[in-house]
């Protein structure tokens, strides 16, 4: 009988201005395959003891809490998703869980619902809308709903991904916000977005990458705590590339590209060995979340 094999994107939050609102696809994965059924949950990864074996694995629990009547099955993931370092690995571990329990139970749940299914484990949208769709989303969240959109990155796009060796938990990431911003930023953080989606949309990438790095709430919360990120940045404005960002909250930091520009701020990158971390150019995941296998 063929396996259940679902595969999950790794994603950017926070792009650019659109925290908790714009989310990015990258071509790393995650996969996971259905195993037969078992007395109790087994999940084989290889991320070691942080991530549990049991039902208490967050692919488990996101099963059991979209359909609890799904019977234990072993799983095996193999993952290319680093944890804690903003490139989405909860949301990879949610959105195979959601995938995997609606096709075990038949249960024909819309794309929207699975969104809106993660969204409310996340509490924000924009890892999983990206996960779920690919490419570029654009997300509102209130009230347990996610309105989404999703939009088309350029062609030619990749990302530059420069992943620190510190790692950041969400919630660690989350207590560098601060608690309160003034009118006056919040009229900056939302127009830079706006701008960036509109720019976007009429394919001007040099007004987009620009907005990207327009006042940005997430370096403001974080202060100092991001050198490499003024660093990278830096060295990309040497170079005449736009496009810079925190990804999630961290520790991952992201240039937006062409293979020319990007791979000529890779070996600047490479060469700074003041930069704690590695650097992978990948491209963008344009799909999202597959699944196939037995129905
Ligand atoms: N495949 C997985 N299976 C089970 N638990 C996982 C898996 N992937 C991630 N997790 C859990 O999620 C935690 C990481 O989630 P967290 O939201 O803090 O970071 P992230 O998702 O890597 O980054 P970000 O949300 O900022 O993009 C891990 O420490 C682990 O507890
Ligand atoms: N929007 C999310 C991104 C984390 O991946 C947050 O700020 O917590």
């Amino acid at each position: 009988m063929e396996k259940i094999i679902v595969r999950v994107p790794a994603t950017s939050g926070n792009v650019g201005n659109g925290y908790s609102s714009i989310g990015l696809a990258l071509h790393m994965y995650y996969t996971v395959i259905v195993e037969e059924e078992t007395e109790k949950w087994r999940v084989n990864h290889a991320f070691g003891d942080s991530v549990p074996h049991d039902d208490k694995n967050l692919v488990v629990q996101t099963i059991l809490k979209v359909n609890p009547k799904i019977m234990p099955h072993q799983l095996t993931v193999m993952s290319d998703v680093p944890l804690e370092k903003g490139l989405g690995s909860s949301t990879t571990a949610i959105a195979a869980g959601i995938k995997i329990a609606n096709k075990l139970e038949n249960m024909n749940l819309s794309v929207n619902d699975q969104i809106n299914i993660g969204s409310r484990m996340e509490g924000h949208p924009d890892n999983i809308a990206s996960a779920i769709l690919g490419d570029i989303t654009i997300s509102h969240y209130e009230d347990g709903k996610t309105d989404v959109v999703k939009a088309h990155m350029p062609d030619e796009m990749q990302a530059l991904v420069f992943i620190r060796n510190e790692k950041i938990t969400q919630k660690k990431g989350m207590e560098r916000f601060p608690k309160e911003i003034k009118f006056a930023q919040e009229v900056q953080t939302s127009s830079a977005s706006n701008v960036f989606v509109a720019a976007l949309m009429q394919k001007d990438w040099d007004k987009a990458a620009h907005m990207v790095e327009a006042d940005s709430l997430i370096r403001t919360g974080q202060g100092n705590d991001f050198k490499d990120f003024k660093v990278i940045q830096q060295t990309a404005h040497e170079l005449g590339i736009y496009g810079t960002y925190i990804s999630g909250v961290g520790s991952s930091i992201i240039t937006l590209g062409d293979y020319d520009h990007l791979t000529t701020l890779q070996s600047k990158i490479e060469s700074n060995d003041q930069l704690d971390g590695k650097c992978r150019l990948i491209d963008l995941d344009r799909d999202g979340a597959t699944i196939r296998g037995e129905d």
